[in-house]
């Protein structure tokens, strides 16, 4: 399985429970995990075939400077629902992280995988969107 990757990107946003939290902006850090089989983009050196980073996180600057969500779980779920409709990522693994909202601690967030992978790798977006039970 071949892994496109987004470390450590922070955003500024409106999020969490408290009074204080919905009056000023906190910094988010995401590091972003994406499957996508990089075999056809190394053989043609061409960004038209690969997962393109750099657009993947213009979108969720966007979206999450654009937000006001109280949890990070809800802010976890849209975006991992972004990337896996917008950008046909079959599966991903993210960590988002609130650097220092618990005293004594670096950072403290949620970390959640999504989607579908074969016994080969990635799939293509399509084929891995389940159609029915089982
Ligand atoms: N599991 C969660 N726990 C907490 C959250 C959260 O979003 N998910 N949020 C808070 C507060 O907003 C906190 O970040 C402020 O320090 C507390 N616990």
């Amino acid at each position: 399985m071949d892994i496109v990757y987004i470390r450590d990107l922070k955003v500024d946003t409106i999020i969490g429970i408290y009074d204080w939290e919905r009056e000023v902006r906190q910094t988010v850090s995401l590091d972003l995990e994406m499957a996508f089989n990089i075999a056809e983009a190394a053989r043609t050196d061409n960004i038209e075939h690969t997962l393109n980073y750099k657009a993947v996180a213009k979108r969720l600057i966007a979206f999450i400077e654009g937000s006001e969500f109280l949890l990070v779980e809800t802010m976890a779920e849209k975006i991992a629902a972004i990337v896996r409709d917008e950008f046909e990522v079959p599966w991903l693994r993210l960590r988002l992280s609130k650097p220092g909202a618990v005293r004594g601690s670096r950072d403290v967030g949620v970390l959640i995988e999504r989607g579908y992978l074969s016994a080969a790798g990635a799939l293509s977006a399509a084929d891995a969107k389940p159609t029915g039970a089982g």
